[in-house]
């Protein structure tokens, strides 16, 4: 993607649908004149006089406890300088929205129209009654050590400057992990640092209290190398002076083990590198742009550790790994500060957690074989799912053991349980799907390319890397679509209409008709027929010419599905087909099945959906525990209904004992483990969450997702098919490009599975 376009990309990113990134979200019921009452006058005054008569009930029956300030004075916003406190409030509403995504903590943003220091304390100090923390964010230093200091000891709250001490913390975690890979002691290093601000001076520290030695430091500022003998520097440059007499970058990094950039961009050049000792450190952190770009790093020295902010590379050494996970601890103990111990502890829990084996879950997330502890992976990645279990309970901990916890934590499996509930896991799985999908893109012909929202949905599988899109339909609307959208990429493009496609046309008619002649299908109706897209598109991908197909935006389902059955057909063993949909609920990902085609499926019918859903959920990553939903429950009704569905289950515990599968159950007691757990504990389901509904029909299964889906909002990927021989994947009439990238996503990896099933097919015999 040009510069250009992806400039374009993040204005349309916030602006659209709604502008900025954050809001809030009512928590209690508001429905009813009942509701209103308690929430607001007069059932308010009740909490209010509460909370007056002692100020500790405010954690109880406010949000203050799960709530943070992030404030600015937009100071020193990321590597950009002093753009001013509006210009600063996309990073803090970024900020806000990796806050709540990471760690569940929801986020006032709030930018300050100072750069005097005492007003900036007043102000914070006289808006920190509605917080549980403060997260102080890019404020520029001399003023920002000043600032931080005197909140920290003039509130009760935890007060943190991300830049400070969120840098520190990862890096260090980093650094310590890199000098492990190159063997080489903290103590002995010699370090450049870059930069003499806010971060560089809280990095510089926290290094120290690892081991760095201050003889072998030489930092930087932007008039070069800050010397003894320099003169007016302030408290914090005179810290690390050095005696050497050297003034410039070039200088210092001759014979230098490890650079760390927290300064400018583009500073650093490949022969500065190159002057640097054997197996050099080099974190270029100033954001958005590194002090030396990725790729020239590395080519310029093979034996070099390179990290850098950004999360387009390897190693991304970026406070996000901290803030949220630091306040979550510091949070949940009630601390009344972030103190050393507690900052240790997080760098520990971070370094340690690298060295762990890795889950194949975030191998998926970042498109990876497989990440292992060394020199491209010395620090976890954000979307790490242990992250949350392991930091904020190592800074919970060392609060309470260093006596700043308020509110200390008794049962620690507990506490764990709760962070993991916290996080829910609504959009992972679809950032997932996208991954594995990217790990090896397949072609996948979009038959109704010639209306705008599947173009736009194959714009973005091709820019994102999910599939290489073969474009199907009326090619002049298509051309002419493609340079309305600044789609110009040279892909292919099919009109089974045109000329150029007789041939094949006339080729795939013939296959058709040879396995359908016995059909009562001439040659010239199969003729006729390949001129249909989704016959034409159902052949390229019987015969091979694409690896997954793509239907549905702009016809019926029966329209599509008649075609595909037609020239595709069934999987062995397969008798009916029928469909699932992956609803992204609150409380994680719920498959419900048979939504689209099997009206009323007999107990053999109903058994073989059960076996396909958990066949596609495995696809996703997933652990099927699957509910066979009715009425009743096991066994309360003696109606051919409920029966029926008993059968069903009866066949499944038969011929597949491994399937975490049973019922009927009615749906409550299936989506309540401890219901479930209470009254029916010889379940095979019970204590266990269910993440798949098998409806005995097609008039529950569809009126529930659909229910789901509007009433509830819930976000749903499908119907995906299930049982087809080859991954053709349905759209709903009028899908939104977000949907259909969704869609494709699953074609891929239906196709890579379909794909490794054959691989496999010989072993298996
Ligand atoms: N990856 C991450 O997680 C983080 C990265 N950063 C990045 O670090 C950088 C600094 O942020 P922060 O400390 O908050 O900002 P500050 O404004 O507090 O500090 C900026 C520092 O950079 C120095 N500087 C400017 N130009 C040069 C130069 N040519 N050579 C050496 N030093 C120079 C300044 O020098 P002087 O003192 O003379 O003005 C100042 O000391 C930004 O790019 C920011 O994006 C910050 C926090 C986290
Ligand atoms: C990451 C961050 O906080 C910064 O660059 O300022
Ligand atoms: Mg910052």
């Amino acid at each position: 993607m040009s510069k250009q376009s992806k400039r374009r990309e993040a204005l349309l990113y916030h602006a659209k649908p709604k502008p900025g990134k954050i809001q809030v979200v009512p928590t209690k019921k508001y429905a009813t004149q009942r509701d209103l009452s308690l929430a607001y006058s007069p059932g308010v005054a009740e909490p209010c006089l509460e909370i007056a008569k002692d100020v500790e009930n405010v954690y109880k029956y406010t949000a203050k406890g799960n709530l943070v300030a992030v404030i600015s004075n937009g100071t020193a916003v990321l590597g950009l300088g002093n753009i001013g406190p509006e210009a600063s409030k996309p990073v803090m509403e970024g900020k806000g929205l990796l806050f709540k995504i990471f760690a569940d903590i929801d986020v006032f943003d709030i930018e300050v129209g100072t750069e005097n220091v005492d007003s900036f304390i007043e102000t914070v100090k006289n808006i920190a009654p509605t917080f549980g923390g403060i997260n102080l964010e890019d404020i520029k230093a001399p003023e920002a050590f000043e600032i931080e200091r005197r909140l920290k000891e003039e509130l009760d709250i935890p007060v943190m400057h991300d830049d400070q001490h969120g840098t520190a913390i990862i890096s260090a975690a980093a650094l310590l992990n890199a000098l492990s890979i190159v063997n080489k002691k903290i103590e002995k290093v010699k370090i450049v640092i870059s930069g003499a601000g806010a971060a560089a001076v809280s990095c510089t520290r926290l290094y120290k209290a690892f081991g760095a030695k201050t003889e072998n430091i030489v930092m930087l500022d932007s008039k070069g190398v800050i010397r003894k003998d320099r003169e007016t520097l302030s408290e914090e440059k005179q810290e690390f002076a050095t005696a050497r007499k050297i003034d410039t970058l070039d200088e210092s990094m001759k014979n230098a083990d490890v650079f760390v950039g927290l300064s400018i961009a583009d500073i650093v050049t490949p022969k500065m590198l190159k002057s640097m000792a054997k197996d050099p450190i080099v974190f270029a952190m100033a954001n958005p742009d590194p002090e030396i770009a990725y790729d020239l790093a590395v080519s310029a020295r093979k034996d070099i550790i390179m990290a850098t902010g950004r999360s387009d590379h390897p190693n991304q050494v970026n406070n996000v790994l901290g803030f949220p996970f630091i306040f979550r601890g510091a949070l949940d103990v009630r601390a009344t500060k972030i103190n050393e111990a507690m900052k240790m502890a997080a760098v520990k829990a971070l370094a340690e957690l690298a060295k762990e084996p890795v889950p194949e879950q975030v191998n998926i997330a970042y498109g990876e074989t497989k990440l292992l502890f060394g020199k491209d992976y010395i620090i976890p990645k954000p979307f790490d799912p242990r992250l949350i279990a392991t930091v904020p309970p190592a800074v919970a901990k060392a609060a309470m053991e260093s006596g700043v916890a308020t509110a200390p934590i008794k049962d620690w499996d507990k506490y764990v349980d709760e962070l993991y509930e916290r996080m829910g896991s609504d959009n992972k799985i679809v950032r997932l799907l996208v991954n594995r999908a990217k790990i090896n893109p397949k072609r996948v012909v979009f038959a109704e390319a010639d209306h705008l929202d599947v173009l736009k949905a194959a714009q973005i599988v091709f820019e994102e890397g999910i599939g290489i899109p073969v474009l199907l339909g009326r090619k002049e609307v298509i051309l002419e679509l493609m340079e309305q959208i600044e789609f110009n990429e040279d892909l292919e493009i099919i009109d089974p209409k045109s000329d150029e496609a007789t041939e094949t046309l006339n080729r795939y008619a013939e296959m058709f008709w040879k396995s359908r002649r016995r059909s009562g299908v001439t040659l010239y109706d199969a003729q006729k027929l390949m001129r249909e897209r989704n016959y034409y598109a159902s052949m390229m991908l019987n015969e091979g010419d694409v690896d997954a197909m793509i239907s549905g935006y702009s016809r019926s389902y029966p329209s599509v599905v008649r075609p595909v059955l037609e020239t595709i057909g069934k999987y062995d063993g397969v008798s009916k087909v029928a469909t699932t949909n992956l609803m992204l609920t609150k409380r994680g990902p719920l498959f419900i099945s048979d939504t689209s085609i099997n009206i009323d499926p007999t107990a053999k019918e109903l058994a073989k959906i059960a076996q396909m859903t958990n066949y596609t959920m495995k696809m996703f990553g997933l652990e099927p525990v699957i509910a066979m939903i009715s009425y009743a429950n096991f066994g309360s009704s003696k109606d051919p209904h409920a029966t029926k569905v008993q059968e069903a289950v009866a066949l499944l515990h038969k011929s597949n004992p491994d399937m975490i599968l049973d019922g009927e159950l009615q749906t409550d007691f299936a989506l309540n483990p401890e219901m479930l757990q209470k009254k029916f504990p010889f379940s095979k389901l019970a204590g266990r969450k269910v993440n798949a509904l098998i409806f005995p029909n097609l008039d529950s299964a569809n009126s529930n997702y659909k229910l789901l889906k509007e009433l509830n909002n819930v976000e749903s990927i499908g119907p995906i098919m299930l049982g087809m021989r080859k991954p053709v994947h349905i759209l709903q009439l009028g899908a939104s490009v977000e949907e259909i990238v969704n869609m494709a996503a699953v074609a891929v990896v239906d196709a890579q599975q379909k794909e490794k099933r054959i691989r496999e097919q010989p072993k298996r015999q």
